[in-house]
């Protein structure tokens, strides 16, 4: 009897530690470098009693990305900022490439400027919606395109209502009325999602209620099947950006670069009516915007210009697709960080053809006083962001476009530098920029290195 305990407390030992060895070695596959475990506490010990040096220690020791087992839960480490929506950036960008690819293949024309802002429009919608646009198809994206567009019209329109509030009532240039309108079309887009969205979910399932993502009267018209109407589209709107659990996460803003900085209320921001008014513009801005008005205009204007650009592009990207053959993985978006080149080409760009020219109004909060004038409180404040890139004694023959000037001067467009200020400064700053530019950079660089 004594035996045949002995024996299965043997069997049991090595079943279990052949199962934990499986399991962790499984775990453990592909996951970044990180210290040796031990069985059961994991690398609890390593952690000490001020965490945070040891785990820069153990950084130092296995690379800026390390994986830990912490007891029985694996957790990863990243001493900097990590860039979650790279992989969706590089596929939008990929899918970008092969459709140029077909069309080029076919002799077809490529309209540059519209499958720029489609995949610019793309990557958003994927952000906030989880939903694909279709490069080809001329309907979904050509209808945001257009509401896109009208929206600078409308809103950049010199309105007779704002120098003669008294007759504002009356809308005598129907720029009120046209502004509804867009503003209907755009809501009818996003709400065709919406429901694209709920009719996607399992009956009954609702997204878990969070102080900022739903409202309990939505959530509860939703789960007694009942229709919202559109006073709820607003904690819709929230929903859906927050993902289908809840959370925000995959496809949500919240990984996003930059941006969780400004969490729920960078969020409220996106989906509220300012995404559908401000970023209208933006969006155009960030693809289609850039691309009509700018980059691969001057692009082919000069032959210097275009050469260095492409060797750059070539060059990097030749690193770029050696890194991407080893890590399994296509272009690598960092890598654009470093294109000075076409950095200067970006920034030249947005120097002369600010996409949003005036910025966005603001007004005076309080009487102040600017260069000994008086600036009594309610006036109206623009921001000739154009005429500052045209200031001859900021910039040498500012008619010109010579990317090589930003190749001299440590000049950025993020809202420090006040000679070039494309997305505002300060608190209002474009939320979008971080995204902006990098896809304005991957996109521009790709289709130079793959086209000729
Ligand atoms: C090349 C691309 C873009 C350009 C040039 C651009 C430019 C601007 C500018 C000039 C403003 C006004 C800032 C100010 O008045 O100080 C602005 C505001 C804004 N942008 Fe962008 N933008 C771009 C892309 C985007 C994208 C991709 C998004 C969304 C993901 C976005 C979202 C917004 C929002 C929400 C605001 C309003 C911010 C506020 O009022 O606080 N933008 N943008």
């Amino acid at each position: 009897m004594e035996l045949f305990h002995l024996y299965t407390l043997c069997a049991i030992l090595i079943v279990s530690s052949l199962y934990l060895r499986f399991f962790f070695a499984g775990s453990r596959r592909n996951l970044p470098a990180g210290p040796r475990p031990l069985p059961l506490a994991g690398s609890l010990l390593d952690l000490g009693a001020h965490p945070h040096r040891s785990l820069a220690r153990l950084a130092a020791r296995h690379g800026p990305l390390m994986a830990l087992r912490l007891g029985s839960v694996t957790t990863l480490f990243a001493p900097q900022r990590l860039d979650a929506h790279q992989a969706l950036r590089r596929g939008k960008v990929q899918r970008l490439v092969s459709h140029v690819a077909g069309l080029a293949r076919q002799g077809a024309a490529v309209d540059v400027r519209r499958l720029a802002f489609t995949t610019a429009l793309n990557l958003l919608s994927c952000t906030i919606l989880s939903a694909d646009l279709d490069l080809d198809d001329r309907g979904a994206s050509g209808e945001f395109m257009e509401v896109i567009e009208e929206f600078p019209v409308a809103v950049g329109a010199p309105n007779l209502s704002d120098f003669f509030p008294a007759i504002a009532a009356l809308d005598p240039q129907r720029l009120r009325a046209r502004l509804v309108r867009v503003f209907k079309k755009l809501h009818a887009i996003f709400d065709e999602q919406i429901e694209r969205r709920m009719q996607e979910r399992p009956p009954g399932i609702h997204p878990r209620t969070t102080s900022w993502t739903c409202c309990s009267t939505t959530a509860a018209r939703r789960t007694a099947g009942a229709s919202i109407g559109k006073r709820c589209c607003h904690c819709l709107r929230l929903e859906v950006l927050a993902g289908d659990d809840g959370e925000v996460g995959d496809d949500g803003l919240g990984v996003e670069g930059e941006l969780p900085e400004r969490g729920p209320v960078l969020a409220e921001q996106l989906v509220d009516q300012r995404l559908l008014g401000d970023a209208g513009g933006a969006i155009g801005g960030s693809g289609g915007g850039c691309a009509r008005r700018g980059f691969l205009v001057p692009l082919g204007s000069g032959p210097t210009v275009d050469l260095r650009a492409e060797a750059e592009a070539e060059a990097s990207m030749g690193t770029m697709e050696a890194e991407a053959r080893m890590t399994g993985g296509w272009a690598v978006g960092g890598r654009q960080a470093r294109l000075k080149y076409l950095q200067a080409i970006v920034k030249e760009t947005f120097r002369l053809h600010p996409p949003a020219p005036l910025l966005l109004p603001r007004q005076a909060e309080t009487t102040t006083e600017i260069r000994g004038y008086t600036v009594p409180k309610g006036t109206r404040v623009l921001v000739n962001v154009w005429a500052i890139g045209q200031d001859r004694e900021l910039w040498a023959e500012p008619e010109k476009f010579v990317p090589e000037r930003f190749l001299e001067k440590e000049i950025d467009f993020r809202g420090r530098d006040f000679e070039l200020v494309p997305f505002g400064s300060g608190r209002r700053i474009c939320p979008g920029l971080p995204l902006a530019a990098r896809m304005v950079h991957l996109m521009l660089s790709t289709l130079l290195h793959r086209f000729q």
